[in-house]
C-alpha cells in the first residue's frame, strides 16, 4: 500500500511536469521548417499521454484488485484467528473436561477398595448393603460409560483439531499464494510504471530537444525578419509616397474621366460625321455608277438596238432532206456575222440581222450574246428574250437546252442568282416567278390552279405605265432549283406562293 501511494505520488509529479512542459512556449513560427517535426512530437506526446492514461487505468484496476485481495486476506486472517481462538477455547474446554474426567476416575478408583470391602462386607452383612453395592456398581458402570463417552468426545475433538490444523495449513497456503500473486502484480505494476516512466522521460527529453532546436530556428528567423524589416522600411516609405500620389490622382480621376469622355464624345461625333460624309460620298458615287450603268445600257440599246434580232441556224437534220439543196439552203458571210444568205424558191435572198450564229455555235456562244441583258435586268431594266421560228427550228433547244448542255433560260437564271448572291451584303433582292400564255388572243395562267381561266392585262394604277396581270400566280424563289421545281409543279421548301 505504501508502495502504491508512492507510485501515485510519482505519477502526479510526472503529470505536473508534463503540464509545465505543455504550457512552455515551444510552438514554432508559422511556415518554419520544424513545424511538421514539432507537430509530430506533439502527436507522439499526446499518444504517450494516452498510453499513460491507459496505464493509469490499468494501475487503478490492479490497485482495486490488490485492495480486494487484501480485504479478502484480512477477512480470511480474521476468520482464521477466530477459528484458532475457538479451537483454543475448545481445546481448553476439552482438556478441562478431560482433566475433570481423569480426576473423577482417579477419585473413583481411590474410592473403590472401601466399596469392594463394603460390598464384601455388605454381602455378608445384609441385603441393604447388597442393594448399596449394586447401586455402586451401576454408578461405576455409568461412570465407565461416561469415561468411554468422554474418550469418544476427546477422539472426535482430536479429529476436529486435526482438521482445523489442515484447514489452517490450507488457508496459510492460500494466503501464501495470494501474497505471491500480490507480489507478482506489484512487480508487474512496478515494471510498467518503470517503462512508462522511461517512455515519459524519453518523450520529454526529445520534446525538449526539438523545442530547443525550434526555438533556435525561430530566433534565427526572427533575426532574418528584423533584418528584412529594416531593409523594407525605405521601400515602405516609397510605397506610402506612391500611394499618396495615386490617391491624389484618383481624387482627380472623375474630372479627368469627364474630360476624356468629352473628348472621346467629340471624336466619336467627328468620326460619325466623317462616316456620314463618307456615306454621302459613297451614295453619290453609287448614284453616279448607277447613272453610268444606265448610260451604258442606253448606249448598248442605242448601239445594238432596243429590239435585237439574232438568228441561230441549227445543224441539218434528216427531216431537212439530203444533198447540196439541203446543205446550201442557208449560207453565211465569212466577213460579216450579221449577214445570212438563203435560197428562196431557187433565188438567193440576203438578210441583215444583229447577229447570226452558224450551226457550229455552242449554247455558251449564244448565251454570251445576251448575258449583258441579264445584268441590265438586275439593274432595274425590263428585259424580254423570246424565240421565234417554225416547228423544229430549234427554239426549245436554244432557250431550254438539255440537262448536260443548258440553254439561255438556265444559264440566265444561274447568272441572275450568282449576281444577286454577290450583292446580298448590300442589297436585298426578291425574285418571283410567274408564267402566262397568250394563245389566240387569250391570256392564261400556266402556274395557276385554274389554267383555263382567262386573265386580263391592265395598266398599273401607280401611273408608272407598267402593265400587270391581276390574279397571275407568282412564286417567290431562292434558287434555280426552286424555279425548276415550279416548272415541274413540285412543292417548294423555301419559296412562298404570292
Ligand atoms: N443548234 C442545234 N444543235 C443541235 N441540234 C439542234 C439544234 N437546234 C435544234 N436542234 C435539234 O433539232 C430538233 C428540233 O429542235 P426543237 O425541238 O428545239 O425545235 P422547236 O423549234 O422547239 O420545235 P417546236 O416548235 O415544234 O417545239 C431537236 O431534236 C433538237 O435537238
Amino acid at each position: 500500500m505504501v508502495e502504491n501511494e508512492r507510485l501515485r505520488q510519482e505519477m502526479r509529479r510526472c503529470e505536473a511536469e508534463l503540464q509545465e512542459l505543455r504550457t512552455k512556449p515551444a510552438g514554432p513560427c508559422p511556415g518554419c521548417e520544424h513545424s511538421q517535426e514539432s507537430a509530430q512530437l506533439r502527436d507522439k506526446l499526446s499518444q504517450l499521454q494516452l498510453e499513460m492514461a491507459e496505464s493509469k487505468g490499468m494501475l487503478s484496476e490492479l490497485n482495486l484488485e490488490v485492495q480486494q485481495k487484501t480485504d479478502r486476506l484480512a477477512e480470511v486472517e480474521l476468520r482464521l484467528k477466530d477459528c484458532l481462538a475457538e479451537k483454543a477455547q475448545e481445546e481448553e474446554r476439552l482438556s478441562r473436561r478431560l482433566r475433570d474426567s481423569h480426576e473423577t476416575i482417579a477419585s473413583l478408583r481411590a474410592q473403590s477398595p472401601p466399596v469392594k470391602y463394603v460390598i464384601k462386607t455388605v454381602e455378608v452383612e445384609s441385603s441393604k448393603t447388597k442393594q448399596a453395592l449394586s447401586e455402586s456398581q451401576a454408578r461405576n458402570q455409568h461412570l465407565q460409560e461416561q469415561v468411554a463417552m468422554q474418550r469418544q468426545v476427546l477422539k472426535e475433538m482430536e479429529q476436529q483439531l486435526q482438521s482445523s490444523h489442515q484447514l489452517t495449513a490450507r488457508l496459510r497456503a492460500q494466503i501464501a499464494m495470494y501474497e505471491s500473486e500480490l507480489e507478482r502484480a506489484h512487480g508487474q505494476m512496478l515494471e510498467e510504471m518503470q517503462s512508462l516512466e522511461e517512455d515519459k522521460n524519453r518523450a520529454i527529453e526529445e520534446a525538449f530537444a526539438r523545442a530547443q532546436v525550434e526555438m533556435k530556428a525561430v530566433h534565427e528567423n526572427l533575426a532574418g525578419v528584423r533584418t528584412n524589416l529594416l531593409t523594407l522600411q525605405p521601400a515602405l516609405r516609397t510605397l506610402t509616397n506612391d500611394y499618396n500620389g495615386l490617391k491624389r490622382q484618383v481624387r482627380g480621376f472623375p474630372l479627368l474621366l469627364q474630360e476624356a469622355l468629352r473628348s472621346v464624345k467629340a471624336e466619336i461625333g467627328q468620326a460619325i460625321e466623317e462616316v456620314n460624309s463618307n456615306n454621302q460620298e459613297l451614295l453619290r458615287k453609287y448614284r453616279r455608277e448607277l447613272q453610268l450603268r444606265k448610260k451604258c445600257h442606253n448606249e448598248l440599246v442605242r448601239l445594238k438596238g432596243n429590239i435585237r434580232v439574232i438568228a441561230r441556224v441549227r445543224p441539218v437534220t434528216k427531216e431537212d432532206g439530203e444533198g447540196p439543196e439541203a446543205t446550201n439552203a442557208v449560207t453565211f458571210d465569212a466577213d460579216d456575222d450579221s449577214i445570212i444568205h438563203l435560197l428562196h424558191k431557187g433565188k438567193p435572198v440576203s438578210f441583215e440581222l444583229d447577229k447570226v450564229f452558224s450551226p457550229q455555235a455552242s449554247q455558251q456562244d449564244v448565251f454570251q450574246e445576251v448575258q449583258a441583258l441579264v445584268t441590265s435586268c438586275i439593274d432595274g431594266f425590263n428585259v424580254c428574250i423570246f424565240a421565234y421560228g417554225q416547228t423544229g427550228a430549234g427554239k426549245t433547244y436554244t432557250m431550254e437546252g438539255t440537262a448536260e448542255n443548258p440553254g439561255i433560260n438556265q444559264r440566265a437564271l444561274q447568272l441572275l442568282f450568282s449576281e444577286v448572291q454577290e450583292k446580298a451584303s448590300d442589297w436585298e433582292y426578291t425574285i418571283t416567278v410567274s408564267a402566262a400564255e397568250i394563245y389566240n388572243e387569250v391570256l392564261r395562267d400556266l402556274l395557276g390552279k385554274e389554267p383555263q381561266e382567262k386573265l386580263e392585262i391592265r395598266l398599273c394604277p401607280d401611273g408608272s405605265g407598267q402593265l400587270y396581270v391581276p390574279g397571275l400566280t407568282e412564286f417567290q424563289v431562292q434558287s434555280v432549283d426552286d424555279i425548276n421545281k415550279v416548272w415541274r409543279r413540285e412543292p417548294l421548301t423555301t419559296a412562298t406562293l404570292l
